[in-house]
């Protein structure tokens, strides 16, 4: 299968995860970061669900599935560990409304990568569903090639990005963004010498004066 990668906006829009176990909270930690609205359908949950359910993060339906669960749902989790429930899932899911399956049978309109998450820095890793088992061993090793500072540092660059726009155009504003990406931005973010950022970029955009 050839996969088509992208990164979705789901805010605001109705998810529902049919299945309360590991993989659930799986798919459900890597959906909390958006603004949509988290809905499990699930005789019983683990005890992590049963947190973000008390924080009230995700809206818990304490049953077992049946089709007019998915009403208006845009996305939906087939994740219990019963195939005969997954398939009364899929059954169920009309053409508009997107499946993924954690038991990668029937229909899969979408799989879930890793991912690795730094505030707007986001690292997304897939295999196309070959080995599960590799994606999670290479989001190891990026998760540590690329650490918490990069959230800081992505977050400087599209501050900084914004005001050469405001000020500049041309070849001087192209100069500028590549100019952006020197590595020593990076070491002095992760040093904690953000002050050195800003001096940098005050230098820069003062040049026009
Ligand atoms: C990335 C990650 C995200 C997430 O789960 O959201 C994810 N699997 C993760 C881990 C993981 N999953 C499994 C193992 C055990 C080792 C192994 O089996 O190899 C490990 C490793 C571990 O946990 O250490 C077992 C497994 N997974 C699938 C099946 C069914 C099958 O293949 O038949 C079975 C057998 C179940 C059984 O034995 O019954 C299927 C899928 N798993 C996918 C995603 C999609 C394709 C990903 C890709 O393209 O590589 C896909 C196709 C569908 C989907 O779920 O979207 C998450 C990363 C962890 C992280 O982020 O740290
Ligand atoms: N994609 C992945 O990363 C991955 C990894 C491991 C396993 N899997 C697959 O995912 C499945 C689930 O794994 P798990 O570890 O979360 O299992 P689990 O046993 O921890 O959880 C299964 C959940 O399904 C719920 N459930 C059972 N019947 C239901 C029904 N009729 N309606 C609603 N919910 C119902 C149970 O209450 C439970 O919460 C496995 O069987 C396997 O096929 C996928």
């Amino acid at each position: 299968m050839s996969y088509f990668p992208l990164l979705m906006n789901i805010d605001y829009k109705k998810v529902v995860i049919v299945g309360g176990g590991h993989v659930a909270r799986q798919k459900i930690e890597a959906l909390l970061p958006t603004k949509a609205t988290l809905i499990v359908i699930s005789p019983a949950v683990t005890e992590t669900l049963q947190h973000y359910i008390n924080e009230g993060l995700v809206t818990w339906k304490e049953k077992a599935f049946e089709p007019a669960d998915l009403d208006d749902a845009a996305l939906i989790f087939a994740v219990t560990n019963d195939e005969k429930v997954n398939n009364a899932v899929e059954e169920a899911t009309q053409h508009w409304q997107l499946l993924s399956r954690a038991d990668a049978k029937g229909r899969v309109d979408f799989i879930n990568p890793a991912v690795v998450r730094r505030g707007d820095f986001i690292v997304t890793i897939s295999t196309s569903g070959s080995s599960p088992g590799l994606t999670r061993r290479v989001k190891i090793d990026l998760a540590e090639q690329f650490g918490d500072h990069y959230a800081q540092y992505v977050s400087f660059l599209k501050e900084a990005r914004q005001r050469i726009l405001q000020v500049y155009t041309g070849a001087k504003k192209t100069h500028l963004l590549s100019e952006l990406l020197d590595p020593q931005l990076l070491q002095w973010i992760e040093q904690d010498e953000k002050q050195k950022c800003e001096a940098w970029l005050q230098q820069r955009i003062g040049e026009k004066q």
